[in-house]
């Protein structure tokens, strides 16, 4: 099956053609980047892939289910369930601890604390923060609070992860493990991953990079 589908997806604003027939697939496992200038749509681009943003035209579809027409509780829920989301900085909660924070979509989802306690425990593990649980948001470094987030994203084993400029906040260096180690565990686990990004070296660890310009998505050499 086909984890994410975008099919001749169009959204306009303020008068502009941001997406302008958008044609994206990903299956399970897969990974994908976007790259594109400031502004041209790539945050757009995964706010209607998760449901947020209705398009105007097309189909979105993830994970088996159509969002571009669904009421909004059954968007809501299979963004909850399905997807798992990254963003660059400033996401995780202060008043949480690390692993506080990644458990949060497993126990919005219903489970139980047992439960999400093994789960995120070995999703910090994977990512090699496993000692860090305990920790205050502002008791670990910038890539440490990165990892979290990846963590957080993974934990209730999303079909999808969706990354916007997962490593816009971190040196070079910092950011080529987090992708990659965002890139691998994700794969691992069966979920296919789609990131946009405006830098290259991070765009190009994951099999497919496209740039979104005019609207459309392109291949991109490499
Ligand atoms: N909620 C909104 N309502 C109207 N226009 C919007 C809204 N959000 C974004 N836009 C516009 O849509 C266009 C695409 O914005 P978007 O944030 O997707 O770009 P981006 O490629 O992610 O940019 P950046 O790299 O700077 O984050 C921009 O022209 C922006 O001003």
């Amino acid at each position: 099956m086909t984890t994410l589908s975008l099919d001749h997806v169009v959204l306009t604003r303020r008068g502009v053609a941001v997406l302008a027939g958008i044609e994206l697939t990903l299956g399970p496992g897969r990974t994908a980047a976007v790259m594109g200038r400031s502004g041209v749509g790539k945050t757009t681009l995964l706010e209607v892939a998760c449901g947020l943003v209705r398009p105007d035209s097309g189909a979105v579809v993830v994970n088996g289910v159509r969002l571009d027409d669904a009421r909004d509780a059954l968007r809501s829920r299979t963004r909850l369930r399905d997807v798992g989301l990254v963003f660059q900085r400033d996401e995780l909660l202060p008043e949480l601890t690390i692993g506080e924070n990644v458990s949060l979509p497993l126990r919005l989802s219903g489970a139980a604390a047992a439960d999400s306690s093994a789960r995120v425990a070995e999703v910090l593990g994977l990512l090699d923060i496993g000692d860090l649980a305990g920790r205050g948001t502002d008791e670990v470094s910038g890539g440490q609070l990165q990892r979290a987030a990846i963590a957080r994203a993974l934990v209730h084993r999303p079909a999808l992860v969706l990354a916007d400029e997962p490593t816009a906040a971190l040196d070079e260096a910092t950011a080529r493990e987090a992708m990659a180690l965002l890139l691998t565990t994700a794969s691992a686990e069966g979920a296919a991953v789609l990131v946009v990004t405006h830098d290259a070296s991070v765009a190009d660890m994951a099999e497919t990079t496209y740039s979104l310009s005019d609207g459309r998505l392109t291949p991109r050499d490499r």
